[in-house]
């Protein structure tokens, strides 16, 4: 586990991150002293200090040390290692299933490009989804057992996206549910969305998705290639 800076951080500064961040260290600076801490975690003193240190070595927190003890605070990253933390967790007990559905990359007719372009829908998908999509979509052939499992996706809380129109013509609707992609590699690309628009020339059998990159670059893509899109239920 490694922050931004490259230091490493263990599961045991994580838990000191936590014990921090229970104490309000989230929300500004907290007067933090070895010895208290060093109870909680069942350790020594030198044991406690040398966690905090290496906590603001990779720039989890930030400490001002006093004479009788320290004030400090969880920083943004911090705040986003405990975070990872709680998606773990998260996944654990929440019980959702995740909706793994396999199928192989596949060219499609080259429209998906036209239609991601259109600022009727690249405004709502920045406003809606957090970001501007490569223009395309990337499309997934999927197997047999995954095209009867595709259904479960339409029970899950997906993100509207809505009909307009210019002069010319009207646009469909769609809907866009949030996946992570997984290669037959292992490696994995976090934030994507399936688009499943009203209005299409395909049938259930492709999964159309959309992300921020390329995707083919990004995880290093070629038609034919194994991916599993984990389907999330957010
Ligand atoms: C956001 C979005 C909106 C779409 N709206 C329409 C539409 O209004 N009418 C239509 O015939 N197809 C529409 N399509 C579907 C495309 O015509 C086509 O089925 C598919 O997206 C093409 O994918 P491909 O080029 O990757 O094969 C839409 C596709 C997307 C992604
Ligand atoms: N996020 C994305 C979207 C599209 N793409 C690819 O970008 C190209 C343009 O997308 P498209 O939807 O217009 O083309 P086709 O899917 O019809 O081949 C295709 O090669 C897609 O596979 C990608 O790699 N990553
Ligand atoms: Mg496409």
């Amino acid at each position: 586990m490694a922050s931004t800076t490259g230091v490493a951080v263990d599961y045991d500064e994580l838990a000191v991150l936590k014990f921090l961040a229970l104490d309000g260290a989230l929300r500004g600076e907290v007067k933090v002293s070895c010895t208290n801490l060093a109870d909680r975690l069942d350790a020594s003193t030198q044991t406690a200090s040398r966690r905090l240190q290496a906590l603001e070595e990779a720039g989890y927190v930030e400490r001002d040390l006093v004479s009788d003890g320290q004030w400090v605070a969880v920083t943004e990253d911090g705040e986003r290692a405990l975070k990872r933390q709680y998606e773990d967790y998260r996944r654990i007990f929440e019980d959702r299933q995740d909706l793994a559905l396999r199928g192989t990359v596949t060219s499609g007719m080259g429209e998906g490009r036209h239609y991601i372009s259109l600022s009727g829908y690249t405004e709502q998908f920045e406003e809606r989804l957090g970001y501007t999509p490569f223009p395309g979509t990337l499309n997934v052939e999927l197997g047999d057992q995954s095209r009867r499992e595709r259904s479960a996706m339409e029970t899950l809380d997906g993100v509207p996206i809505d009909e307009w129109e210019d002069e010319e013509r009207t646009y469909g609707s769609a809907t866009c549910y949030s996946a992570r992609v997984e290669t037959g590699d292992g490696e994995t690309y976090d934030t994507v969305h399936v688009i499943v628009p009203d209005r299409t020339h395909h049938d259930e059998t492709q999964l159309e998705l959309i992300a921020p990159d390329k995707l083919r670059e990004a995880l290093d893509l070629a038609d034919g290639d194994e991916v599993t899109v984990h389907v999330e239920d957010r």
